[in-house]
């Protein structure tokens, strides 16, 4: 114990403190002046590292991606975490997309999930079980994700030989289960598959189901709209922004810019497809002015159609470049082509004939695989889809014999098929529709046969619009609700065939020059006569007349009209009309008139009186003098002794 004498006093206890701090003070200063601020900054985290509590707990990051590239990881873990939840977790994410039939419930970025380790494959099969089939556009510089494909195609569905159905599966397990076989024999695990043959012989539908069977995602590649190899490469890449922002440096320098700033090809890349253009088919298009399509269609899909849009021009402008096997050889074998997992390439085209060999060696195309025309076991397959008929019906040996000695596409008869739900009304339907297929076809042989040349290839050159065609039924086609398309065209006869084919213009509609019904519409919407007029009778004859030019000069096209049942107009009948016809139906007629289409381009020599004449009379007078002068003309090669009795 201290005595009372010892122990400090309040005083000396005070000055001790101060002169204490003051040291302490003046140590501190002269710490901070001495000592640099690095070593201040070591010294501090070596005394908190000494002093750190030890845990046994370890902290592993799973993020969304690693660098560009997709990180493989986070999807495993989100999937394992999913399975996980339980009643107490407290923010859930929940899903679903248009297409999907089940939520999905996952867990919410805040979530605090605890969880013993299981190991990280389990986790890997549930992705796999919840797999949803991707597709992902290559072309467009502006998608950024995948959507989900909902393609409803499958090997069930699909109507081929099922011998051939059976290889493709059974080539495609095997490929899948020979990873290590692939790396003993120094080969890159990779399988390329060239599908060829006629429009609607079920190409993208092939691809469609070996997706779904393999759940691997499906990139679309037109090459059409590549501009260089380089643009090949970039383009698998699975960063769009990165792409997009960097699209115009990559021009200058591509190649430098791709191993720069991406170097890891993507590997989610499984299932690639690529539409191969015919080349010989789109020299000629060049030749061909591009028709002017225009689009009418729901708003959600105005843009895209619009992008199509351009792209279908794009297509009918640019001629394929000349080194486009080169280009695919590079994207084929190129070195990225061995970056990553497993990868099936699958190549379409309808005309394998045209391709270079090159580009058809085992290796490139492992597998070729020709769509054909529908057999009978197809048709049996489509029955069963589209009528529920699993046995046979009393219509399929006619169809059978009809089916042999035709040339005609599942699409064509898919289309059929799905025209009513009454099945003997639709196989009626069915064996209709081959036996007109059958004149028809004759008929074109024998035209075709008359012809030179330079014709026939112009002819079946026509306009081919890839982009479009990929537009109305590539992959992309089946995502989205219920949608109408329709395509509006002056000259249907210019468009490629392709084009025209059920599935994609399912119902076509010619829009011809006004009959005396269509008249009576306008003028009971212009005039309010909603009963006869003593002039329709003189109306209907003109416009008869009118018509006879349209049989003319669009032969070939189907009308109710012979061509021989009008007389040719008189000049007299429209100056006659003209004194008739009241003010407000002059008006009447030519706001009509001017709604029509316009009238065939042949040149006419103008009237010296036509500018005295109301307008309605002109452009009446206009479409008879061109009958006449037309008929006159083919008259007068024909049969000179008639020139001029204005008979057809
Ligand atoms: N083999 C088939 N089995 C079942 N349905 C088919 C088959 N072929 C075509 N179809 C039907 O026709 C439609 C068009 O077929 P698909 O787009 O697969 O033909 P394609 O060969 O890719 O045509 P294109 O060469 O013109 O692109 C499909 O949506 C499908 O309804």
């Amino acid at each position: 114990m201290l005595s009372r004498m010892e122990m400090p006093t309040t005083s000396s206890m005070l000055s001790a403190y101060a002169s204490f701090s003051t040291s302490v003070m003046l140590l501190r200063t002269m710490y901070d002046q001495i000592v640099p601020y690095q070593v201040q900054r070591n010294l501090l985290d070596v005394v908190k590292c000494y002093w750190k509590p030890k845990s046994s707990m370890m902290t592993l990051l799973f993020e969304k991606n690693d660098g560009y590239a997709p990180n493989d990881m986070f999807n495993v873990v989100e999937v394992f975490l999913s399975t996980k939840i339980t009643p107490e977790s407290k923010c859930l994410k929940i899903t679903k997309s248009e297409n999907e039939e089940h939520i999905n419930i996952k867990i919410a970025e805040s979530e605090e999930i605890e969880d013993s380790f299981e190991g990280v494959m389990k986790a890997q099969e549930i992705n796999n079980q919840k797999k949803v089939v991707q597709l992902h556009n290559l072309s467009s510089y502006e998608e950024e994700e995948g959507v989900n494909l909902d393609h409803p195609s499958t090997f069930e569905t699909l109507a081929m030989d099922p011998k051939k159905k059976k290889e493709i599966m059974d080539d495609l397990d095997s490929f899948i289960r020979r990873k290590d076989f692939y790396k003993k024999v120094g080969k890159v695990w990779k399988r390329g598959y060239l599908l060829y043959g006629p429009h609607g012989t079920g190409k993208s539908s092939l691809i469609a189901a070996m997706a779904n069977y393999l759940k691997f995602d499906i990139y679309d590649l037109q090459l059409m709209h590549v501009q260089d190899d380089s643009n090949i490469d970039c383009s698998i890449l699975p960063d769009r922004k990165g792409l997009a922002s960097s699209y115009e440096s990559r021009l200058h320098n591509p190649k430098q810019l791709f191993s720069e700033t991406y170097p890891n090809p993507p590997r989610t890349c499984r299932v690639l497809k690529v539409a191969i253009p015919t080349p010989c088919a789109i020299s000629k298009m060049t030749k061909l002015k591009s028709t002017p399509i225009n689009f009418v269609a729901p708003n959600d899909l105005c843009t895209n159609l619009q992008k199509n849009l351009s792209a279908a021009e794009c297509v009918a402008v640019d001629p394929l470049p000349e080194n486009y096997s080169h280009r695919l050889l590079n994207f084929i074998d190129g070195l990225w082509s061995c970056c990553g997992n497993e990868r099936i390439f699958i190549f379409t085209t309808n005309h394998k004939e045209r391709l270079d060999p090159a580009l058809l060696r085992p290796g490139r195309m492992d597998v070729r695989i020709h769509m054909s025309y529908l057999s009978m076991d197809g048709f049996k397959t489509l029955a069963g889809n589209y009528l529920n008929i699993h046995n046979h019906h009393w219509r399929f040996k006619e169809i059978k014999n009809l089916i042999e000695c035709n040339k005609v596409t599942p699409a064509e008869v898919a289309e059929e098929l799905t025209k009513s739900n009454n099945v003997d009304v639709v196989l009626e339907g069915v064996v209709n529709f081959l036996k007109r297929k059958k004149t028809d076809e004759d008929e074109v042989n024998e035209g075709i046969e008359d012809e030179d040349n330079d014709i026939r290839e112009a002819k079946k050159a026509k306009l081919s619009l890839s982009g479009l065609l990929n537009f109305l039924d590539g992959p992309w086609s089946c995502l989205g609700d219920v949608r109408i398309i329709i395509l509006a065209t002056n000259h249907k006869e210019k468009l490629d065939p392709a084009l025209l084919r059920p599935g994609r213009m399912d119902v076509q509609i010619h829009m011809s020059y006004p009959t005396i019904d269509g008249f009576k519409t306008s003028a009971a919407n212009y005039l309010n006569i909603h009963d006869d007029h003593w002039i329709f009778a003189e109306i209907k004859e003109l416009i008869e007349c009118i018509g006879v030019t349209l049989v003319v000069q669009r032969r070939g096209e189907g009308t109710s009209r012979g061509e021989g049942t009008s007389r040719v107009p008189r000049e007299e009948d429209t100056v006659d009309l003209a004194k008739k016809l009241p003010n407000a139906l002059t008006q009447a007629l030519q706001a009509a008139m001017s709604n029509m289409p316009p009238l065939p381009s042949i040149p006419v020599p103008e009237s010296p009186k036509s500018s005295r004449r109301p307008p309605l009379k002109v452009v009446l007078a206009l479409a008879c003098k061109r009958v006449w002068t037309k008929d006159m003309h083919l008259k007068k090669k024909h049969d000179p002794k008639d020139k001029g009795k204005g008979t057809m």
